[in-house]
């Protein structure tokens, strides 16, 4: 994984002006093989989701189980710090009460004291024809207001089609769709549910959806990270 620090400050403006921001090469390319590789590795689950029986889409996904492996570990605790500090602002902002402890682990504590005791990174599998529909990551009371996906697969070389597409819906408007360029090993950064955005008359808050339009061609494999633990 790429060593530097990330900026909170970049990540923040991003997120205010386009709704979203990406982290350049966040996993290497041997490791983005290596984790879409172990797809089918035994024990390292704890579900699998076969997205076309709950209307989710088309394709499949597995959530990983504790203990998780130690990338996916280091990369959600590195990850979640500046988050925690976007995430508090936001939710002064738009009067919500939720507010984030500096580390991971501290949030996970008050996750596993509500009840909210299992692990929600996952990885999901799309193949030609595969699409994610347009939804929110919502697993219980308490909701980390940011969330991270993690492109393992090269496009145009492994798969084509297969973009990932974020929506926003603000108050009285027509929703409005952006497609995230993503590559190899990049990450981008959203909002779970909802994010805060300026007004003319204060601030106010934009419903988001995410999802995936359909691949084209080949397969396409992305690591998702999930803040908060799952009921
Ligand atoms: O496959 C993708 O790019 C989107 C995955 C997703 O819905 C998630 O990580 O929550
Ligand atoms: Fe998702």
């Amino acid at each position: 994984m790429n060593s530097g620090r990330i900026s909170g400050t970049e990540i923040a403006h991003s997120l205010d002006q386009n709704g979203y921001a990406v982290l350049k090469g966040v996993i290497s390319q041997s490791d983005c093989r290596a984790l879409a590789g172990e797809y089918n590795a035994q024990d390292i689950y704890r579900s699998r989701v076969v997205m076309s029986r709950h209307g989710f889409g088309q394709g499949e996904y597995k959530y990983y189980d504790y203990p998780l492996p130690d990338l996916i570990a280091s990369l959600r605790a590195r990850l979640y710090e500046p988050l925690a500090e976007i995430g508090n602002k936001w939710n002064a902002l738009m009067n919500m009460d939720q507010r984030f402890p500096p580390t991971h682990q501290q949030y996970l504590d008050l996750c596993h004291a509500a009840g909210q005791t299992k692990a929600t990174p996952l990885l999901l599998k799309y193949g030609a024809g595969d699409y994610n529909c347009l939804h929110q990551d919502v697993y219980g009371e308490l909701l980390f207001p940011l969330q991270v996906a993690c492109l393992l697969s090269k496009p145009g070389q492994d798969f084509t089609g297969g973009e990932f597409v974020l929506t926003e819906q603000r108050p009285r408007m027509q929703s409005r769709a952006v497609v995230v360029p993503l590559d190899q090993g990049d990450a981008v950064v959203f909002p779970v549910r909802n994010r805060p955005k300026q007004g003319t008359r204060g601030t106010y808050r934009v419903n988001m959806r995410h999802g995936v339009s359909e691949v084209r061609s080949g397969h396409r494999h992305t690591l998702g990270i999930i803040f908060h633990d799952a009921q």
